[in-house]
């Protein structure tokens, strides 16, 4: 008889997935990180011929001065907020369905890479991986490609797990309800009681609603349950343009600066669509977002943070998760 290989018994993964960041705030791996971000082609639909020589000769070598300088208004201690948080995530939900799931977390750029989570846990026995893009709105530049680069990772698989995708989770009531509880929490706390909360998405071109991509309609959808949720409508916008293409509107650092013309001279902003805190909100929003408020003629301002990995957003993503695995976890 010939020797066989040891085969593990079986477990399931599931791998939570983030977008990635730098690994130092720094422009050389802010350099790196945005090379490889900008580089794929779900987020930067222009031919690669033309975009390329764009990307080398200008924007790698002028924007990763520019983003390590903002990167390290928000760098803490254990590295990046994203980097950090999306570990914290990943440790808390470690125990969350019992001894046969092993919980793990990738980044689509940089790393912890999604190939690599992926061979380990196939390596731990996973023969079904659940594989969770933390995009509560589905978006082609980031949920799909997530999905996009675990699919290329199994494709040189010889015996590859089964696979589950995490669908968006935008109107998710369990999602609404956490969004509502970590939101009223924090108002709470606040010394005023604000004039308008402010929702604030992260921007896509325009041209991406145009051609299908559902991302928009997801993100007014959060929008109008958590304001019916909440009992006050919100205002909707959306952050972080990014070149000279038309994106969706309206924008949030202009909607900040005129809120205060219109009687809105004080404001909470929150950031439903991200999973954990990053640049985007955490500089963008909280320190120049208040800069552009307080300019404008606001008097008080207050970013609230998102659900990382507090009590209720880790109550949601087990529950969502557990919905997800289910048939493939025996009852116990
Ligand atoms: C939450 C959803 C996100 C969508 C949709 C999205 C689209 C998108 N982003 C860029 C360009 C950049 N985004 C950057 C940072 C960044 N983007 C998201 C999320 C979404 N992006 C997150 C969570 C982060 C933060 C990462 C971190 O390290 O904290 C950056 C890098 C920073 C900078 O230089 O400004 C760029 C660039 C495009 C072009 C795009 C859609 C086409
Ligand atoms: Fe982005
Ligand atoms: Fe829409």
């Amino acid at each position: 008889m010939t020797d066989h290989p040891v085969i593990s018994a079986p477990k399931i993964g599931v791998l939570i997935v983030n977008l990635g960041t730098p690994d130092a705030a720094d422009a050389p791996a802010v350099r790196r990180y945005l090379a490889e971000f900008l580089s794929d082609r779900r987020v930067v639909e222009i031919p690669a011929l033309v975009w390329q020589p764009i990307l080398r000769g200008i924007i790698l070598r002028t924007r990763p001065r520019h983003s390590a300088h903002a990167y390290r208004q928000v760098w803490r201690e254990d590295g990046s907020p994203l980097a950090a948080i999306t570990r914290a995530q990943a440790s808390a939900l470690a125990d969350a369905f019992g001894s046969g799931v092993i919980v793990d977390h990738a980044m689509r750029y940089g790393r912890p890479a999604i190939a690599e989570r992926l061979e380990a846990l196939k390596a731990a026995g996973c023969d079904r991986i659940l594989i969770a893009p933390l995009y509560p709105q589905y978006c082609a530049a980031t949920t799909a490609t997530a999905n996009d680069a675990a699919f290329a990772a199994l494709a040189g698989m010889r015996w590859q797990p089964a696979i589950r995708t995490l669908p968006p989770y935008f109107d998710d009531p369990a999602y609404i309800a956490a969004l509502k509880a970590s939101i009223e929490q924090g108002l709470t706390a606040l010394d005023f009681a604000p004039d308008a909360i402010v929702a604030s998405f992260h921007g896509m071109p325009q041209r991406t609603l145009d051609l299908g991509d559902p991302y928009h309609c997801q993100c007014r959808k959060t929008a109008r349950l958590l304001g019916e949720a909440l009992g006050r409508e919100l205002i909707v916008a959306f952050q972080s343009r990014f070149g000279r293409a038309k994106w969706l509107e309206p924008a949030t650092d202009a909607t900040l600066a005129a809120l205060p013309a219109k009687g809105v001279k004080r404001v909470a902003i929150v950031a439903p669509g991200f999973s954990a805190d990053c640049l985007e909100t955490l500089e963008e929003l909280a320190i120049r977002g208040r800069e552009s408020f307080m300019a404008a003629g606001g008097t008080h301002f207050a970013y609230l943070p998102c659900l990382n990995d507090d009590v209720a957003g880790m109550k949601m993503l087990r529950s969502i998760l557990f919905r997800e695995l289910e048939g493939w976890l025996t009852p116990a």
